[in-house]
């Protein structure tokens, strides 16, 4: 087995993954996360973006292939490892903010850090921290079903990031935001990654989402594609692009 380079916190070699109804997930996918990147995986709708963020970062284990988190495989772990791993080291956001409902907006963002063993008190001043970065502190001691949409996806957020975690998974953060909201959480996110030394790894359909990208790796039909842009031919035929499949 060949160890991954240094210099990639997340590591991956041929990833194919079918899903249990025998639907194709990820036909052989490999790629490297640099540490303190923010890597964009791009694709169209079901091109394999979630299914890809899932096995790196040990949710489902891929059929075949190999994930190596800071030179540690992943792909050998039982699922009760893979569940720490996810617990100290990961963080995870979806495309809808998913809150605890009887717990108040504080109480959700302080919750990874007391299941990490951070006093209550401690926790509670990094999660009014956070939700203050992202302009909900005002609503800390309310409970999620008091908030609008757009104020619960930036306390998911506050959760994800309140614990520092190694590599952050964003799968379509700022999907139910409203375009304004979603370059205010956008920057936010990415301003703190970067202060944070935070590794994220981002799906996303959305261009100027992945703008804000170190780098964007391009998914069709669970592959890695290269997409290139031609220059403009002729000024009727205006500019064209193609995805080719490496
Ligand atoms: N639980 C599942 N069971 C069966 N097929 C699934 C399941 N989840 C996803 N798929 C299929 O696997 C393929 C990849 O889906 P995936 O959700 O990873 O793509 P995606 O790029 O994240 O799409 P989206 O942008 O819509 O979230 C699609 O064909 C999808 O229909």
């Amino acid at each position: 087995m060949e160890a991954p380079p240094d210099n990639d916190v997340l590591w991956a070699r041929s990833l194919h993954f079918t899903h249990d109804d025998g639907s194709p997930g990820l036909g052989g996918v490999s790629l490297g996360v640099r540490e303190g990147e923010i890597l964009a995986v791009g694709g169209p709708r079901g091109s394999g973006k979630t299914t890809l963020l899932r096995c790196l970062s040990g949710q489902v284990r891929a059929q075949r292939g190999e994930v190596w988190f800071n030179s540690v495989p992943v792909h050998t772990m039982g699922p009760m490892a893979r569940e720490r791993l996810r617990r100290d080291r990961f963080g995870w956001i979806d495309p809808a903010p998913v809150l605890v409902p009887e717990l108040t907006v504080w109480e959700n963002t302080a919750l990874p850090l007391m299941l990490r063993g951070v006093s209550r008190r401690r926790a509670k001043a990094a999660a009014h921290e956070w939700l203050d970065r992202l302009d909900v502190g005002d609503r800390a001691r309310r409970r999620p079903h008091e908030l609008h949409q757009a104020e619960r996806q930036r306390v998911s957020l506050a959760r994800a990031l309140a614990p520092g975690p190694t590599v952050l998974f964003a799968d379509e953060p700022t999907a139910p935001l409203h375009r304004a909201d979603r370059a205010h959480v956008l920057r936010t996110l990415t301003t703190a990654a970067r202060s944070h030394g935070i590794t994220v790894v981002l799906a996303t359909h959305d261009a100027d989402t992945a703008a804000l990208a170190d780098r964007t790796v391009s998914l069709l039909d669970g592959r890695r594609v290269t997409t290139v842009h031609l220059p403009p031919v002729a000024e009727t035929e205006g500019r064209a692009a193609c995805s080719l499949s490496v």
